[in-house]
């Protein structure tokens, strides 16, 4: 198929969202927001063999998977998801048919939160790169930065933490067949981003969150980082299924601490607003779990974490790209 066939067989018939002006179909997207409302827009690319490979994920799902990434972020800055932009490289031995089940997977997923798919580029060349760029609205003020965590909040996350991690290696080794390996694969192949648990929260007037893609080593010091504090973790309070438990520490660790690819949140919240992180929780059906508390502000931004009556220095051990 060609570029121009291509486009016109992944053009929407109708679009949801009201502030649209103009969608697909000429030099760029045109979209009018709401007085009060500030613009969160966040891009994230999936490249073969780096991201997914054929072994690990069905065309379907990587269109889901890039997508739910994105999707992810904007949940992190407590928004509301609107618009995607889609940018895709690709390699002329990919069938037209798992082309179309890369946009199936991403438009199954945009449906969920009535996003539009308003533009996008399409070349050829010699890996699959797709490139997703989203755009949510949020009420003026209240976006979810990762410098808004102060002294005395409590730490928590949504879900569990390392099941993706695992559910890629149970990828990886093939064993996946039993109804219990499945939960992980699944969680691996089409995650869920905590959209409904983080809009929720839009009343609160400061609250800071991140979303769990380079593992929770790495995302609790990007906090701490950017909020100049000391975040204090308990092991022993983070959420983790039993699977992963019956392995060896260290590589239970690894999937827990620095798996990544996750998409839950990791947030703090004075203490006096942390009933309504569990009312959220409850009304959205969504696991949270308190994990730890932040101290002092304005010292050294380290994460700590506490097991077994000892604490060690919590280190950013979170998947890096090397260029
Ligand atoms: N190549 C780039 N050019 C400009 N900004 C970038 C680039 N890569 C990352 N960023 C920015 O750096 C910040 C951190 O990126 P990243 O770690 O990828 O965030 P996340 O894990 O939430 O996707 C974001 O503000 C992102 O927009
Ligand atoms: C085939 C394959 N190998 C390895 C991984 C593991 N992996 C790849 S990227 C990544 C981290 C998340 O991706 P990144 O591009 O850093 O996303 P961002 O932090 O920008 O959201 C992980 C854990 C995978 N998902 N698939
Ligand atoms: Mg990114
Ligand atoms: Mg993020
Ligand atoms: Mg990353």
């Amino acid at each position: 198929m060609d570029e121009f066939k291509f486009i016109e067989s992944i053009t929407p018939n109708y679009y949801r969202q009201s502030s649209l002006m103009k969608g697909i179909g000429d030099d760029a997207a045109v979209v009018r927001p709401e007085s009060g409302l500030e613009i969160v827009t966040a891009v994230d690319t999936m490249v073969e063999d780096v991201h997914f490979s054929l072994k690990t994920m069905k065309p379907y799902h990587i269109g889901y998977r890039v997508l739910g990434a994105n999707i992810s972020d904007l949940a992190a800055m407590g928004s509301n998801p609107a618009y995607y932009m889609v940018s895709i490289v690709i390699p002329s031995h990919w069938s037209d048919n798992q082309l179309k089940e890369i946009y199936r997977g991403m438009s199954d997923h945009a449906k969920k939160y009535r996003m539009d798919l308003i533009g996008g580029d399409t070349v050829s060349g010699n890996q699959l790169v797709v490139t997703v760029t989203v755009f949510g609205f949020v009420p003026n003020g209240r976006s979810r930065l990762r410098s808004h965590a102060r002294e005395g909040d409590i730490v928590f996350v949504t879900g569990h933490l390392g099941d993706s991690a695992y559910g890629l290696h149970l990828l990886f080794g093939e064993k996946y067949s039993s109804d219990g390996a499945q939960y992980f694969t699944k969680r691996h192949q089409l995650p869920e981003p905590r959209v409904h648990f983080a809009e929720k929260l839009q009343m609160l007037n400061r609250l800071c969150l991140n979303d769990i893609s380079d593992g929770i080593a790495s995302e609790a010091n990007e906090v701490a980082e950017a909020s100049n504090v000391e975040i204090h973790l308990d092991y022993h309070l983070l959420p983790i299924r039993d699977e992963l438990k019956e392995f060896p520490f260290d590589q239970q660790n690894e999937w827990v601490l620095s798996g990544g690819e996750d998409f839950e949140l990791i947030g703090t919240v004075a203490e006096k607003d942390w009933p309504v992180v569990q009312d959220a929780a409850h009304s959205t059906n969504t696991k949270v779990t308190k994990v730890g508390y932040v101290k002092k502000e304005g010292q050294n931004s380290q994460v700590y974490l506490h097991a077994q009556q000892e604490k060690q220095i919590l280190r950013k051990t979170g998947y890096v790209h090397k260029q």
